[in-house]
Formats: C-alpha cells, structure tokens, sequence
C-alpha cells in the first residue's frame, strides 16, 4: 500500500502529473516523503451521539495503471460505523483502525426502497453559512478531527486510479427522532439541505429528480505542501437512509489555491480557527443560491399528467392547411387546458398567481387571429417556442425549483411529441413547409449507431398545399406531363430569391414518391464533386435521385452526390440571377477564415429583406466538399443551412444562413451565466451526437465554430455550429485539415507528436484516432472557453517561444493528458464540474456526446428516452439580450481563429489552429526526436503559412 503522498503521486503518475504552472496546478509531491501532521477537521457528529453519524467516502476509481481500477462503475468506499470516531493518532498512520471498514462498490448509489418518514423541511432552513453569520455548530473535537484525518487517510491509501476527482457522500444515519433533528443540525452547519418528505413512498422518485447542492468547504486536510479538501458537496441527504444521489466532490487541492478560494483554512490548532473562517469555508456560490435556495416541498402529486389525447385526429384526405389549422386550435386548446388545471393546481399548493395562464389565452387568440392567414405556420411554429417561454417565466416569476420547471417542461415536450406523433399516424404524414421540415428533424434524433444515410423525413403533400417559411414560395401542383406526379411551383409574387425557393422546394419534396424530372449528369473536372448535373431540373426526392444516380453510377450513389446535384442547380441558377448590387448587398464582413472572406449580405427584394452569409472559396484546390454536402443533407437547427453553392471560373462560393457573432465574440462583450452555459452546451451536445449518428465527426469544435444569437423573442440563446470543412464522413479519410490545436484531444496530441517527428505514417496513426471522442474533447474544451472566456490553453500557450507554440502545447497536452482538467475554472462546481470532467477524461473513460446529453447538469434543457436527444427549443435562461447586433457592428472583422504558426497575432480568448494543411513531413527537423524539444530556429511551416496568408490576401483584395 503505497503512503499517501506516493498516492498523490499515483494520482497523477498513472498518466504523469503536469508541472507546476501560473495559477493552478498542484507542486510535485515527494514520493515517500512522511507526511506532516494533520490537523484537519473534517464532518463531525456535533452531538456528540456517535450512532448517528456514519461518514462515507468513496473515491472513484477511474482508468487507473492497475486492472482493478479499469472499470469506472467501481469505487472504493471507506465507511465508518456506529460512530467509531478513533482518537490514537497513530490510527491515522495509514492502517484501518478496527471501526473502519474499507470495500470496493458500485459508485452507483442506489436509493434505499425503503425510506423513512421525515420531518418537513423548513423554508427557513438555510443553504450555506447560517443566516445570523455565525456558525452555529463547529465545535470539531480533537478526536473528531483526528477522525477525519484518519478518513481521508484511508481514501489516500487506496490506489485511485488516475483521476484526480474523487467522490464522497455523506450519509447520516439513525432512526430516532432525536437523530432526525440531529441530523437536521448537522445538514444546517454543513450547508446542506436536509429533503425530507412525509410521503415515503415517494421519497425514492423526489430524490431522483431532487438535486439539492451545496458548494462550500467541508473540511480540509493540509499534508506538507499539498492539502486535500473537500470543497464541494451535492446530494440528498436523509436522515436514517441512504438517499444521496448526488455525490459530494472532493479535489485535491493546494493549500495555496484553497487560501485563493477562500477556503477554509484549518490551522493546526483548532482553537485559532477564525469563526469567519469557518463560515466561509460553506458559503454558498451566489449563482448556486438562485437554484438551489428555494424551499422545495416535496410532492410528486402535481407530476401526474393524464393521458389523454391531446391532438384531435386528422381527418382523411384533409388538406394540409385545414389540417394545421384544427390541429393548431385544438392543440392550443389543450395546452391551455392543461395549464390551466396544472396553474390552478399550483395554486393550491402555492397560492401562485394567474400571470401565466393569462399570457397562454394571449398566445390562443393570437394563433386564432391568424389560423385563417398565409402566417399560420409560421406562427404555430413560434407559438410553439412561446410557450416554452411561458414556462420558463413560470419557473423564474413563481420561483420554482428546478425539478418543478422540469416537469413543466416535459409536459411541453411530451404535448410536442404527440403533436408529432399524431402527424405520422398511419402514414399520413404531413410536413407543411421546409420550415417544418428542419424543425422536425430534431426529432429523429440520434438513434442508435447509424451506419447509413440520414433519414429522409417522410412528408405527404397534398395537391394544392404551400410550400415556403410562413410566407408561401410555392404550391404542390400536378406535373403537366406526368398528371399523376406533384411538383412544386412557385407563387409569382414570392419575396425570397430563387436559390431560397429552389432550396425549400427540394426539402419541402424530399420524401415524396420518387421523381426525377428532365436530368443531365456530366463530369466536371472542375467539379469537387466530381459529378454535377447541368441539366435544367432536380426537383426530386432524395430517393429519386438516389435511384437515378445509381443507374447512371451504382458506386458513387452517397447523399454526397445528391447534395452535390442540389447545390450545382442552384449554383447554377444563382450564377445566372444573383449578382451583387442587383440582387443583393454586401453588408459587412464577419470573419476571415482560412478558405477567404466570410460576408453578410443581404437580398434587396422590396417585399422582404432576407440575410445570409456569403463565405468565398479562393483556392478550389483545398475546397472540400463536406463544407457544403454536410450541411445540406444532415438538417438539424443547430446546423446553418446551405442556401446556395456557386460556381465561378476562379472561385467558389458558399451562400447559407446568417447564425450570428461566433461564440468567441460574443464572450467578449457579453458574460454567460452557468444557465446559459447549459442551455449551449446542450445544443452543442445535441447537434455533434446527431453528427456522430451518422459517423459525420466534424473535427474543428471551438468556439469560434459556433453561431450565437438569441433565441426566439430574444429569450436564451441558439447555437449553430459552424465550418464543416474539416468534417470527415464515413466515405472520408482522416486528415490533418482544419485541426486546432489547442482543442485537441491528449490522444489525438500524442499522435500529432509523433506525426512530428516523422515516427509513424501519419495515415496509420489518424486512421487509428477516435474522432467521436476528438470532438466530445472539443465539446469540453468550449464548454470551458464560455467558463474562462479564453481558450482552454491560452495561458499556458503564452509561455510558450511564440515561433513554436503550437507544437509546444501539443507535446505538452500529449505529455500531460489530464492537464485539462486542471483548466477548469472554481466557479465550475458541482455537475458542470462532472460533466467536463465526463467530456475530457482520458480517452478510455470519455464518455461520448449522447452519453453526456443525459447528465444530471443539462437534464433542464435535454429530455431523453428511447436513445433521442432533445434539446429544448427555448431555454430557461433568465437572459434577454441580443448579441450580434452590437457586437458585430461595434467589432466590425473580428478577430479570426489564428493559425497555429501565426499565434502571435492571437487575439485575447481566440483559438490558434491549424488552418490549412501542414505539412508535417517538414516537422521532423523542427523536433528533436530524443526530446521531443522543438528546434526553435525553424520557424518554416510558419513563413508559409504566413506567405500563403498574404497570398490569399492580395488574390482576395
Ligand atoms: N453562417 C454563418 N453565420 C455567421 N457567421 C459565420 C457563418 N459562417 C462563418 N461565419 C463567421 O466567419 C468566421 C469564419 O468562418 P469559417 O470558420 O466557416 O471559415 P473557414 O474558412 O472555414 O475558417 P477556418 O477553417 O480558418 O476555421 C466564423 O468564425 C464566423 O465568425
């Protein structure tokens, strides 16, 4: 059994702790070195009545060097019984006195069936430090302290693996009532809520959906220069059972850092502990307070939906329009119905205000207003978000709890489903629009390992319904030589340009039975598709055109091909009709990226104005295609659609939907709170879990990849995600394109490394990597640049020679693979804190993007079952606040992911990366193979990237 401090080691060894660096992490250790004394005080049962009291603490066991410690379920857990509180200190040497006994479980924690009747919870009771300032019970004896050292030296003692998390909970136990308020007592002064219920039955589903935290310092153990504390705890505490579900946090912690936090500092002597100190070390965050700080009075009564339909069923043979419009009405209706009883029934409970049902009967009579209108699509489609905002203004103006707003959310999300579900019924399947179409899609999900094409989304079009984003393009007409078929015309007095038309009657047809009309396919070099259709109509379906496509061309048959031919008519189309100053305006610039400008434009219809963003490709050559084809084919609302592709002489040029500042501008002006912090990260999740469905891996996450705007109303914020050219498909090999450095994977570093120094093919090695869990590592390392408003790295880059930063930080991420973790900022406690962790652990033990949409953090903004993720259409983030405006205007070009050479010009929070293919074959020079020491006067890949930089330049200007 190794001593503590060569467990500390062990720590970090198992995959080498990094070095000491600005801010944060923890000095080496000194294996074997004795430890000094241990004056912590830890958990302490105040009453003095030791049955109460049972301490336990597990330490997760994550990827570890030994075997025993592969499997991430299991925990080592040190439990101390019947209050056995050892007072020798040479107990504390390491040995489990008799009163302790160690065992490996389950980190599950599973909820005892039976629980015990408890007393209600006070709404006085306070969450963190006692309301008169002072604590009220502190008195650590010295035996209890020794306790605790002793504790926490069991849980050094054991070999844990590589992580340096660890996991405790807390469990008072007892039957008595004395115990009960005892138990009561001990949750106070440790600031956390005692859940209780009177409802036994119940008692396993309140703590399932509960989560009640606590963020403070419970106790803390200094050994030399190193110190463990437990910083932060989050659990269900009941009194006689066993109920947490959340776990309590323990990190380990340098002194130096905590007495940064401002945590408590246990001195040596008990006496000389400050009360003020004390009280601060269980403060409660403010940000935690707003969640977690209202009283909750446990009931699952006013869960019970019932059953009953919701959606009136759609006549045969309706048209589509009729068929909105009564599945509009009705559906309303009984939305305001259920809201209505569930607000009354609030009311009861609560004694809450009407506030909310009023604003419902104002969305029905605006709907109604409407439901004879050409809008009524488009305004279900945003009353469906509205009421989404209802419920959320519900859950902050009647301050709910978090578990109450989920539940209202769900009976949102489920009268959604049903709204879905009574739209397939028996194959009658209806899509009104384009609009609908891609909304929808959100509910095919991420089901199950997909190993073909996206689902086509089914639509039955009727004859004469209309096509179009609320304002109607087109309607579904015969075909004048096939009277059988349905196509699409388009209405004369349609405001959107033709490419827009073009490309929503191509979805709005997808689905249909399949029909190719008058197509030409021809081979252009030219092409980077390779083959294009330059014929003059590809109204088809998917499937259509799949089945045209592959009587021409059996092996080239990919949605790759299918989006090529929709892109090139439009192209086409858009050569011949789209020009600027005609057509539309250049607005200003966005970005620069590593293909050319990235502009906003604008169309100069009189009827209406619509934006886009026009992206130009200056070098064909390193254009890929999945920029285009991927967007085009996987619909999803995170994704920006792809409205048009043309095709000059010289150029390329990509025409899509305007998605806002990217995520790096908007956190220079605007502050994220952890709410918002999950209502993007669900997105992100939710739109890469969808790529990976479809084995797309997109390979270039980061900030600066993401479309910010607000959401619907200018409540919450929607992402989409960005720049799809170093994506890599099924039919894809790996390579090195678009890569950023700083967002990459340990892993994925290692093998860049090795790429380096010329050790192994680099086909070989990128064939080998993981992408799915490259971006789920990326998903991490943005989630942390919202938390840090730089990038993961940046500091530490910074430290590196500026010529050779990038291959620095590789070498150093690769070295040093939990390095990350290390970046994540204090102020991310708690389940956020678990999820990155989840998101950035090594390799082995990462979980993937659809695993890490059903954690307990995002559980307000994603509902799972049956393998779908859904990320709910309108958050309940409290913010309102429209970001692109003034960030865009005010910042003009913003500042541009930098390459990895270029990271001098690295603006403050931006992201160096790769850019454009390196050459690594140039790189085995640069490293010393031995030290894998970068030659600083090689400086290469850096003078032609920069060359070729001011090449793009001067071609573009
Ligand atoms: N659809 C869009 N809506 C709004 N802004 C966009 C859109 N597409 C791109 N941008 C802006 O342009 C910038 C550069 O775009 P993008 O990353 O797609 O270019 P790129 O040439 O692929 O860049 P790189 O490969 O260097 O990352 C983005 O960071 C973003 O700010």
């Amino acid at each position: 059994m190794p001593t503590p401090y060569e467990l500390e080691c062990d720590v970090g060894s198992h995959t080498q702790d990094p070095p000491q660096i600005e801010g944060g992490m923890p000095p080496k250790l000194i294996p074997g070195a004795e430890p000094a004394p241990l004056p912590g005080g830890l958990i302490s049962d105040p009453t003095g009545d030791q049955n109460l009291l049972a301490v336990k603490v597990a330490v997760k066991g994550l990827v570890g060097g030994d075997s025993q410690n592969e499997n991430p379920s299991e925990a080592m857990e040190v439990e101390i019984q019947d209050g056995g509180l050892g007072t020798q200190a040479d107990q504390c040497e390491g040995l489990a006195p008799n009163n302790v006994q160690s065992r490996t479980r389950p980190c599950g924690f599973p909820v005892t069936p039976q629980a015990p009747d408890l007393t209600a919870f006070s709404e006085d009771t306070p969450v963190g430090a006692p309301a008169d300032g002072k604590p009220t019970k502190a008195q650590f004896t010295e035996d209890e302290e020794l306790e605790a050292k002793k504790m926490l030296m069991m849980v050094e003692n054991e070999p844990v693996g590589q992580d340096l998390s660890a996991v405790a909970k807390i469990v008072m136990q007892g039957d008595s009532e004395a115990a009960m308020e005892d138990g009561s007592q001990i949750a106070e002064e440790l600031g956390i809520n005692l859940v209780t219920n009177e409802n036994q039955e119940d008692m396993a589903s309140v703590a399932d959906t509960l989560s009640v935290r606590v963020v403070g310092c419970l106790g803390q153990l200094e050994g030399g220069v190193e110190s463990m504390s437990i910083q932060e705890a989050s659990g269900v505490v009941s009194h006689g059972q066993e109920l947490a579900q959340e776990p309590v946090t323990v990190s380990l912690q340098t002194t130096e850092d905590a007495v940064q936090d401002n945590q408590h500092q246990v001195s040596a002597d008990e006496s000389q502990v400050e009360p003020e100190a004390r009280q601060a070390s269980i403060a409660v965050r403010p940000q935690f307070r707003k969640m977690h700080s209202i009283p909750y009075t446990a009931t699952t009564e006013s869960a019970q939906i019932p059953e009953t339909p919701i959606r009136p069923s759609i006549q045969e043979g309706t048209g589509a329009q009729e068929c909105v419009e009564q599945m509009g009405q009705g559906y309303y209706e009984s939305i305001i119905k259920k809201m209505e009883e569930l607000v009354n029934d609030a009311e009861k409970r609560r004694g809450l205000s009407r506030e909310v049902l009023q604003q419902l009967k104002r969305r029905a009579d605006n709907i109604s207003k409407h439901l004879s209108g050409p809008y009524l699509d488009e305004v279900l489609l945003k009353e469906s978000h509205k009421l989404d905002l209802i419920l959320k203004k519900l859950s902050q103006s009647l301050e709910l709890t978090e578990s109450d707003s989920k539940w209202l959310f769900d009976i949102a999300e489920d009268l959604m489903e049903e709204d879905v579900a009574s739209r397939e019924e028996d194959g009658d399947k209806l899509e009104p629009t384009g609009t609908k179409h891609s909304v929808n899609s959100l509910y095919s999900g991420c089901e199950g390992p997909a190993q073909s094409l996206p689902p086509v989304k089914q639509a039955k079009l009727h004859r004469g319904d209309s096509v179009g984003f609320g304002t109607p393009l087109g309607y579904i007409a015969p075909t004048v030589d096939r009277p059988k078929q349905q196509c699409v015309q388009a209405t004369d007095d349609s405001p959107y340009p033709k490419f827009i038309k073009e490309e929503v009657y191509s979805r709005a047809l997808r689905g249909t039975q399949p029909w190719v009309y008058e197509s030409e396919v021809s081979n252009n070099p030219q092409s980077p598709f390779n083959k294009l259709v330059s014929g003059k109509v590809v109204y088809s379906t998917a499937e259509g055109l799949c089945q045209y496509m592959h009587d021409l061309d059996p092996c080239r048959v990919t949605l790759g091909i299918i989006g090529a031919i929709v892109c090139e008519k439009i192209a086409q189309e858009v050569e011949d009709s789209f020009d600027e100053g005609v057509h539309y305006e250049h607005v200003k610039v966005l970005g620069k990226g590593s293909y050319g400008r990235v502009s906003l434009c604008c169309t100069l219809s009189d009827k209406k104005r619509t934006e886009f963003v026009k992206k130009e490709v200056l070098n064909k050559a390193k254009f890929r295609g999945s920029e285009v084809v991927v967007p085009l084919q996987i619909l999803h609302r995170n994704i920006p659609q792809v409205y048009g592709f043309i095709n000059t002489p010289e150029n390329y040029y990509i025409l899509q939907e305007y998605s806002g500042c990217n995520l790096t501008q908007f956190l220079l002006s605007n502050e994220m709170d952890e709410i918002e912090i999950k209502e993007v990260t669900a997105q992100l999740l939710d739109v890469v879990a969808y790529l990976h469905s479809f084995n797309i891996y997109h390979r270039d996450i980061k900030a600066d990849n993401i479309g910010v705007r607000p959401g619907l109303d200018g409540y919450g914020l929607r992402i989409k995600l960005l720049d799809f050219g170093a994506c890599i498909t099924p039919q894809d090999s790996p390579d090195l394109l678009g890569l950023t450095a700083a967002h990459c994977s340990p892993e994925l570093c290692t093998v860049l490394v090795k790429v380096f120094l010329g050790k192994q093919a680099c086909e070989d090695l990128l064939c080998r990597v993981d992408w799915g869990k490259v971006d789920t590592y990326a998903v991490g390392c943005t989630v942390l640049h919202m938390y840090k408003k730089k990038h993961i790295f940046y500091e530490k880059m910074k430290s590196f020679p500026e010529e050779k930063n990038t291959k620095e930080l590789l070498k150093y991420v690769s070295e040093y693979p939990r390095a990350c973790l290390q970046e994540i900022p204090d102020v991310c406690v708690g389940e956020m804190r678990g999820l990155l962790e989840d998101l950035m652990s090594v390799v082995t033990s990462r979980v993937t993007p659809k695993d890490a949409l059903r954690h307990r953090a995002l559980a307000m903004f994603v509902k799972s079952g049956n393998g779908n993720s859904q990320v709910r259409p309108a958050s309940s983030s409290s913010f309102t606040r429209a970001p692109s405006t003034n960030v865009l205007l005010h910042n003009g070009a913003q500042p541009q992911a930098t390459r990895i050479e270029s990271c001098t010009k690295m603006e403050e929070g931006g992201i160096p990366d790769f850019g454009a293919l390196l050459n690594f074959d140039s790189c085995e020079d640069q490293m010393d193979e031995d030290t894998g020491q970068c030659d600083s006067s090689s400086s290469n890949d850096s003078r032609d990237m920069d060359e070729e930089d001011m090449e793009s330049d001067s071609d573009h200007e």
